[in-house]
């Protein structure tokens, strides 16, 4: 089984405006909404792609109902934790660029976050937990690594997306797959990345630090994949951009959901980059069929030892 934990669900209200004029009444051309926040868009697509999974974190309010009826018309597995605040609404403005307003999300109270920890107690280690997206402020800092704990000690393997500190502080649970984008790991050791080698020397950095493999994604031009045994660049497809939103995401659960199947971690990142970049040309998360397509169009080359970064 492969558990996500989304601890930062959302309603991702997606707003069309054809022109946005700042200060003046905009008329939405259309709008959409869907259940999201990271975790929920791995599930939503790990099902898609058939594998099995159940998805885990905190829900509330009348925004929580929405997302857990979605998911439960969509035949998804889930246990999540009731909370009594409701559950944020993130803004995805399309215009001629996309702008994004995320809402901080809901307090958490301390009995609410102890009973997300007990439902973990029945993972294996036989299953993998996927926790992905941003800490509910109200959180502890330390509840990331309680969850990393905890997963460690089940013997799962976990995978973790999120950023910054809480970020950093997992990485010595030698998490199987950490995906920051390019702007997140610059953030994460404060730096700024002029070139490729430069992302090449931070990502190998992410797994001195412990990771046991990391990609990095970099939107249109890619991502690169970091394991114990080489490092890879893979090219993503072109096409047209729809919506963005879930492309990273859509990264994980390709990469993941591939390595319950075979070892091949190049294999696992050919479907990780056609699944983002299927999502990126869809309105919502991808189809199978749409990343199926794209498969072959992913160009994964080996970076040689002299293009590996030297700072
Ligand atoms: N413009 C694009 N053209 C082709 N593929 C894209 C494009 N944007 C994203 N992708 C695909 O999606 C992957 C992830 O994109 P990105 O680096 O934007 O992730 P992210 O910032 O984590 O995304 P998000 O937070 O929106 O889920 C890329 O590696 C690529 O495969
Ligand atoms: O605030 P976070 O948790 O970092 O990101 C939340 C979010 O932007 O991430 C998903 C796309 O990756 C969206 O479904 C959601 O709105």
């Amino acid at each position: 089984m492969i558990y996500t934990i989304t601890l930062n669900p959302s309603i991702d209200y997606i707003v069309h405006v054809n022109e946005l004029n700042l200060g003046e009444l905009n008329k939405m051309d259309n709008e959409m909404m869907f259940a999201g926040g990271k975790g929920i868009n791995v599930s939503r697509l790990l099902h898609e792609l058939g594998y099995e999974t159940t998805a885990l974190g905190f829900l509330g309010g009348f925004t929580g109902s929405f997302i857990a009826e979605t998911l439960k018309n969509k035949g998804i597995r889930t246990d999540f934790t009731p909370i009594q605040g409701a559950t944020r609404i993130n803004i995805k403005l399309k215009a001629r660029s996309e702008t994004e307003i995320n809402g901080r999300g809901p307090d958490i109270m301390p009995e609410e976050a102890e009973r997300l920890l007990q439902q973990l107690e029945g993972v294996t280690s036989q299953d993998i937990v996927i926790v992905s997206g941003s800490t509910p402020p109200s959180l502890s800092n330390d509840f990331q690594i309680r969850l990393a704990e905890r997963i460690n000690r089940s013997g799962a393997s976990f995978v973790i997306d999120t950023t910054g500190e809480a970020l950093k502080s997992v990485l010595e649970y030698r998490p199987l797959l950490v995906k920051p984008n390019k702007n997140e790991l610059a953030e994460l050791f404060g730096v700024t990345l002029n070139n490729q080698d430069d992302v090449i020397y931070y990502g190998k950095h992410l797994l001195k630090c412990g990771a046991r493999n990391a990609i990095v994604s970099m939107a249109g031009e890619g991502a690169l994949l970091f394991t114990e045994e080489g490092i890879y660049y893979g090219q993503a497809p072109r096409g047209q951009v729809k919506n963005s939103v879930g492309a990273g995401d859509s990264m994980i659960a390709g990469f993941t959901g591939k390595l319950t199947a075979t070892p091949d971690m190049t294999e696992a990142f050919r479907v990780s980059l056609a699944a983002g970049s299927a999502t990126a040309f869809s309105d919502d998360l991808a189809k199978a069929a749409d990343i199926s397509r794209l498969l072959d169009k992913v160009a994964i080359t080996r970076v040689s030892t002299s293009e590996k970064g030297g700072k």
